[in-house]
């Protein structure tokens, strides 16, 4: 599609060339209407944009000369002139619209209803909130993102918007950089990023088209991106359609690294780490007990006569009482200096950093206690546990006082189960 740019100002050039670019259209420049008409006889143009007040005749009579040759093309008087008998004049002359310089969205929204979305298609939804201090401006942004399939919140101050930032949930925050009351845009992005709710919530700065400063002040506070005003919808668009979407990819990114680490890491049945993870994590507590000289000790958990819940209720029963007793043990152990892991089968273990014998012992004991009582699936159930430690000062390793721990539960067993034993 082409455009022809009847605009004496290089300003008013870029700006146009800008907004117009990002509807694909091919550009023509004249800085004047003599040279405007030449262009018509040479080519035909989709759209004209023509300025007010050329060097040789007004937008107006250039625009009754056009509507001579051609009824048809759409044609938009850009001007900051906001003289209602002039504005009139230009609509009888031909105008299709007239587009004041302060106001240059409603170009877009003109472009809008003459061209269909480009080429592009956003799946986007949801709500955005928008902190801007104009009313005017946060309207017409409401529209676009209407348009883009985005609900909008608008908040004038920070504190406005922090207030529903706590009550909604936002796919997107946008926030202009100048604000009321000496706020910026930039302590709110500032603020945003300091609270961990936020802190991957895509962040757009709108941001003035000369201010430089802003914008780089906006991406190393913790903005995602930023737009120039005046906002061109389909860059906006663009810009958001991307923000939204590689924080949706994040997000599943994430989740899937949160299900390999799981798989990785724990027990599937229970939930509880695996006999991988509590291994590899106890010979690192171990390295650090070593070298601070501090107590550390681990508790071999088993399950009294499992094999007779299996045989008299069923294997489905038996995993059931797996569950509970690994909930229990879970809840029991659940401390950030206690790791607790099934180990295989029945066998659980638990490691519990900085627990001297004594303190490991009498755990154990509670342990084999609240096991007894749990009655998981109402069958009586009971636990056999060995007890070692690393003394404090001691050199020892994992596998040498899991051993123990080990050996300790034979003994246990052999004692008549049902009880902790220590070694
Ligand atoms: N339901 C269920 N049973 C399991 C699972 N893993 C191991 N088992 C069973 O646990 C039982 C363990 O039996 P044993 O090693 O003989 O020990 P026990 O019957 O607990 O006897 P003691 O340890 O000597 O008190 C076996 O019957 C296994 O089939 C599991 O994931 N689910």
């Amino acid at each position: 599609m082409d455009a022809l740019i009847v605009e004496p100002s290089p300003t008013y050039q870029r700006i146009l060339s800008r907004m117009l670019e990002s509807y694909d259209f091919k550009l023509t420049f004249v800085d004047s209407a003599i040279a405007g008409l030449r262009q018509l006889k040479l080519q035909r143009f989709q759209i004209i944009c023509v300025a007010m007040y050329l060097p040789d005749l007004t937008g107006i009579e250039f625009c009754r000369l056009v509507r001579q040759q051609n009824a048809k093309v759409p044609i938009f008087i850009v001007t900051s002139e906001t003289e209602p008998t002039l504005l009139s004049s230009a609509l009888t002359a031909g105008a299709t619209d007239i587009i004041r310089k302060d106001d240059l969205p409603r170009l877009e929204e003109s472009l809008h209803a003459l061209i269909p979305l480009g080429p592009f298609r956003y799946n986007i939804s949801g709500k955005a909130l928008y902190l801007e201090d104009s009313l005017t401006v946060a309207k017409a942004t409401d529209a676009k993102l209407k348009r883009l399939g985005l609900q909008m919140d608008h908040a004038f101050s920070i504190a406005q918007a922090m207030q529903l930032l706590g009550d909604n949930k936002y796919e997107l925050i946008m926030t202009d950089i100048v604000l009321q009351d000496n706020e910026t845009g930039i302590d709110f992005i500032r603020d945003l990023r300091a609270d961990s709710r936020f802190a991957q919530t895509p962040i757009l700065a709108v941001t003035s088209l000369e201010s430089i400063n802003r914008r780089i002040q906006a991406l190393q506070s913790g903005a995602n991106d930023y737009i120039s005003k005046p906002v061109l919808d389909e860059e906006l668009f663009a810009r958001i359609n991307n923000l939204i979407s590689s924080t949706r990819l994040i997000e599943q990114l994430t989740r899937e690294r949160q299900r390999l680490l799981e798989l990785a890491t724990k027990d599937h049945l229970t939930g509880l780490y695996n006999r991988h993870f509590l291994t590899e994590l106890a010979k690192r507590r171990f390295a650090d007990a070593n070298r601070q000289q501090t107590a550390l000790s681990v508790l071999v958990i088993d399950i009294d006569h499992f094999k007779q819940i299996n045989d008299q209720h069923g294997h489905q029963v038996g995993d059931k009482v797996l569950k509970r007793i690994a909930a229990m043990l879970q809840t029991l152990c659940g401390a950030e200096d206690q790791y607790v892991a099934r180990f295989g089968g029945e066998e659980f273990v638990v490691l519990l950093t900085g627990y001297d014998l004594q303190r490991a012992s009498e755990l154990a004991g509670q342990l084999c206690q609240s096991l007894h009582q749990l009655q998981p699936e109402g069958i009586a159930t009971s636990a056999s546990i060995g007890v070692a430690t690393l003394a404090a000062g001691q050199e020892e390793y994992f596998d040498e006082v899991f051993a123990r721990a080990d050996k300790a539960l034979y003994l246990a067993k052999q004692q008549g189960r049902n009880r902790a034993i220590a070694l």
